[in-house]
């Protein structure tokens, strides 16, 4: 098993709590390291094969500064062989005509820099009018929203990370 790495600020609320809920489902057979998106390098994001990325939306459909700030770099790494998974926090009643965007805008970074994105979700059981993150009917990736769906968060939880454990290498 080659190293993984879940990425997210280490100062979020809501994105960090999910982050512990996503290595506890992965079990203990993952050796999954955390790392704060705030301190981020190129060295550091390229030494991991499997990513998550923890992406929550802010700015109305905007990255938050610190991924932000990452963007510039990641525009210039080569991304190929790497396996990256993407979860980010949203509020569908607030923010309808851009839930969850941050996810679309990470996913399409990586992906037009030759990663291989996994864990697409279906974007059944949520009420918004659009999303960045959607292609076709599904999302780039994990979707939560602990302000209006927190119920939901556990078992969307537990069937990403079963849908992921087979694909990270
Ligand atoms: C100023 C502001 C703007 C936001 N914009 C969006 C948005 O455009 N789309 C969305 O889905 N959620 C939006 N949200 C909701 C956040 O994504 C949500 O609160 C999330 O849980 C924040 O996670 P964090 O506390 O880990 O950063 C916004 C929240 C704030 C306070």
């Amino acid at each position: 098993m080659n190293k993984t790495g879940i990425f997210y600020s280490f100062n979020s609320t809501k994105t960090a709590k999910a982050a512990e809920k996503i290595i506890e489902a992965f079990g203990s057979d993952f050796n999954i390291v955390k790392v704060n998106a705030e301190e981020l390098t190129e060295e550091l994001f390229l030494s991991f094969t499997n990513l998550i990325l923890g992406v929550p939306t802010w700015f109305d459909g905007e990255l938050p500064n610190y991924w932000d700030e990452f963007v510039p770099a990641l525009e210039d790494l080569n991304l190929k062989g790497k396996i990256i998974a993407i979860y980010g926090l949203g509020n569908q009643v607030e923010y309808p005509e851009n839930f969850g965007d941050a996810v679309g805008i990470m996913g399409e970074l990586v992906q037009e820099r030759g990663a291989k994105l996994i864990g697409f979700t279906s974007a059944e059981g949520y009420k918004y009018e659009s999303s960045r993150a959607l292609v076709e009917d599904q999302f780039m990736g994990l979707v939560l929203d602990q302000e209006t769906q927190p119920r939901q968060s556990k078992e969307r939880i537990e069937k990403w990370v079963a849908d992921l454990k087979p694909q990270f290498s």
